[in-house]
């Protein structure tokens, strides 16, 4: 594993507002070196908005943030160009040497090497988003900022997915902020959670199970239990109540 720039996003004091709507009301956050940190809370709690302000899409924050080393993004939606073929895609606009080598490269890891030069229409949506991955893999992200990535995938193509990026991760030592309604996947990839509740991080957990993680681990199912009750999301069959 490389050795990555320690600290690579500390954000203090982050306030977003649309007209009335105050949607992060002081956001602190760090992310050290091949941290994976998950970001959950309920729809329309400003996780999407802190992503796109960590990556620059949204330059209209107030607060202050400081990020060091390359970032890449991926999205729910893996937003290939469909007029290039797959090798093109991962290549766009990528600079330095050997390009075609470390596109190939890329997909190799996400399994798609046979597929570089398909269009991608011809590609399934967990392709696709395999693409998505190699796109930001060939720019050696020291960060990667993902929203939703697994989201519009059907269950058992998300689990696959979930096992590459813990693969990824796991050769590439990149840190990563998970935007995910998905809190097994959260609890399956994550170091530390963060719980983003009216505007502010309302509960911050480290996630002390050790790696490999299943589902079916000791310790998993408590850990659900205590963040399916932060969302507010009924657990247990009191609460369900069916
Ligand atoms: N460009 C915008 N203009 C006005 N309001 C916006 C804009 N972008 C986001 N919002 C509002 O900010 C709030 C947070 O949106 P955001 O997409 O960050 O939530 P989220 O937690 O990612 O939601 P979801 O889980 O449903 O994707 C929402 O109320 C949304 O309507």
């Amino acid at each position: 594993m490389e050795t990555r720039t320690p600290g690579l996003v500390t954000a203090t004091g982050i306030r977003r507002v649309f007209g009335e709507a105050v949607v992060l009301d002081g956001i602190d956050l760090a992310i050290g070196s091949g941290e994976v940190v998950a970001l959950l809370g309920a729809s329309g709690s400003g996780k999407s908005t802190l992503l796109r302000i960590l990556a620059g899409l949204d330059q209209d924050a107030s607060g202050k943030f400081t990020t060091s080393g390359s970032q890449a993004v991926v999205f729910q939606e893996h937003r290939l160009l469909p007029w290039k073929r797959v090798a093109d895609n991962v290549a766009l606009g990528v600079r330095g040497d050997a390009v075609k080598e470390r596109v190939a490269a890329a997909l190799e890891e996400v399994g798609l090497a046979d597929r570089s030069r398909a269009w991608p229409a011809e590609l399934s949506g967990g392709q696709s988003q395999r693409v998505a991955f190699a796109r930001a893999l060939v720019r050696e992200p020291d960060l990667l900022l993902l929203d939703e990535p697994f989201g519009a995938l059907d269950a058992l193509t998300r689990l696959r997915m979930q096992a590459l990026f813990g693969r990824l991760h796991a050769h590439h030592g990149f840190a990563a902020l998970l935007v995910t309604h998905d809190v097994d996947e959260a609890l399956l990839l994550a170091d530390r959670l963060l719980v983003l509740d009216t505007g502010r991080i309302a509960e911050e957990i480290e996630v002390d199970l050790t790696r490999p993680r299943a589902v079916d681990a000791p310790g998993f199912g408590a850990l659900r239990r205590k963040l399916l009750s932060l969302l507010h999301v009924p657990a247990s069959p009191e609460e369900t109540g069916f």
